[in-house]
Parts: structure tokens; C-alpha cells; sequence
């Protein structure tokens, strides 16, 4: 088995249809409704984010598999990076927050691919959708979301998160927002 849990982000171009193909190309298991949030980081002029999060499970897909996946959709959205500004805007960013394989949660410190995501408990737009479809959820090493949502600084941050609409339902039939 791997599981997997996305977060996605998009602040250029058309969120909604960036997100909408990402989904679309992951089979989700669940995802949480979108919510625009602002850029977190320090890089502050730039357009809000929109965010979810999306939970698949694909028993054929190692870490790696849903690494490649997540940067050919972002290479697909048109995504132009910056050297100047890592942290400026793009059409799609696909993070792999966690990953679980047969033998529990997958650990890596490769700079290719860090699990668990070494920012994601710092993160209320990771941590606020994750938690929306996911009461349980469990960030390994860090503890439980529900927990890490209590933090001053993320709690804040939570605030300033507008949730939006439902992007995708699991009966098939996504709505328009
Ligand atoms: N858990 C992970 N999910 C996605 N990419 C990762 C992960 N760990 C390491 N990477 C690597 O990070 C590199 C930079 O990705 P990207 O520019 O999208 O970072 P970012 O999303 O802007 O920043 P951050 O890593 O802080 O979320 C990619 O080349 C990718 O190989
Ligand atoms: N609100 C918001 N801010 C960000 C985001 C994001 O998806 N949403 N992604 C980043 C790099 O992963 C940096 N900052």
C-alpha cells in the first residue's frame, strides 16, 4: 500500500483549473474544499494562494512514483520558477506532506524528496484543509493536526485562511464553485 497526502497550492493564472487537473490525475481518495489563503512565507506581493489538500492511495505508486507525478502536473500548469524567489508565485505547487507504505511512514532527508515535509507542521494552509478531511490526521514525527493547529503562531495564521467552496466530491461529479 501508499498513501499519500498533497498539499496543493496555485496563485497564478486559473487556481481553480490548475487544482481541478491535479485531482483529476491523482484518483483522490478524499479532498478538502478550497481556501483562498495568503502567501505564507515572507514573500508577500504576490496574489492569495488557492490550497487543498488531497489524500490518494495507490498500493502501484512508491514515494518517488507520486514525486514524478506531482512535478509533471506542476510542469503541465505551465510552471515558470524563479531562482530569485523560491517562495514566489506558480500555476500549480504539488508538496508531498506524508507518505505511508506498508512498513508505516515513509522517512527520507534527500533534498530531492523530504518526508515528512520538514515545514508542513508549521503550515496552517497544509494543516487546515488536511485536518478538514482527515479528524485523525497524524503528521509523522510531529504529532497529531489537531494538535499542531493549537500552536500561537498557526492558530494566527489559521485565522487569515478563507474557506471557499467544494472542488471535488466522491460521487464523481465535481461541482463549479
Ligand atoms: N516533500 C516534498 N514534496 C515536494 N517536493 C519536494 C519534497 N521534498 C523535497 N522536494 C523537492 O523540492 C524541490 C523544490 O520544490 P518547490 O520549488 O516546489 O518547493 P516549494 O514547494 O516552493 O517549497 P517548500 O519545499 O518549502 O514547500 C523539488 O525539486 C523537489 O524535488
Ligand atoms: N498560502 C500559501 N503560501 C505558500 C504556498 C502555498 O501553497 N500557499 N506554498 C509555498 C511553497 O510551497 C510558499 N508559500
Amino acid at each position: 500500500m501508499s498513501r499519500v497526502v498533497f498539499s496543493m497550492g496555485s496563485n497564478l493564472g486559473d487556481r481553480e483549473a490548475a487544482l481541478r487537473s491535479a485531482i483529476e490525475a491523482v484518483a483522490p481518495e478524499a479532498v478538502s474544499d478550497v481556501y483562498e489563503t495568503p502567501p505564507w512565507g515572507g514573500d508577500d506581493e504576490q496574489p492569495a494562494y488557492y490550497n487543498i489538500a488531497v489524500i490518494a492511495d495507490d498500493p502501484a505508486r512508491t514515494a518517488r512514483d507520486w514525486l514524478a507525478l506531482g512535478q509533471r502536473l506542476e510542469a503541465e500548469s505551465g510552471r515558470v520558477r524563479d531562482p530569485a524567489r523560491p517562495y514566489g508565485p506558480r500555476t500549480l505547487d504539488v508538496d508531498l506532506i506524508a507518505v505511508w507504505d506498508a512498513d508505516g511512514p515513509v522517512r527520507s532527508d534527500d533534498p530531492e524528496l523530504r518526508l515528512p515535509h520538514p515545514l508542513a507542521h508549521l503550515r496552517a494552509f497544509v494543516l487546515v484543509p488536511w485536518f478538514a478531511i482527515d479528524r485523525d490526521a497524524e503528521l509523522p514525527g510531529k504529532g497529531r493536526v489537531r494538535d499542531l493547529l493549537r500552536d500561537e503562531t498557526v492558530a494566527a495564521d489559521a485565522r487569515a485562511l478563507r474557506r471557499l467552496h467544494q472542488i471535488w466530491s466522491e460521487h464523481g461529479d465535481a461541482r463549479e464553485p
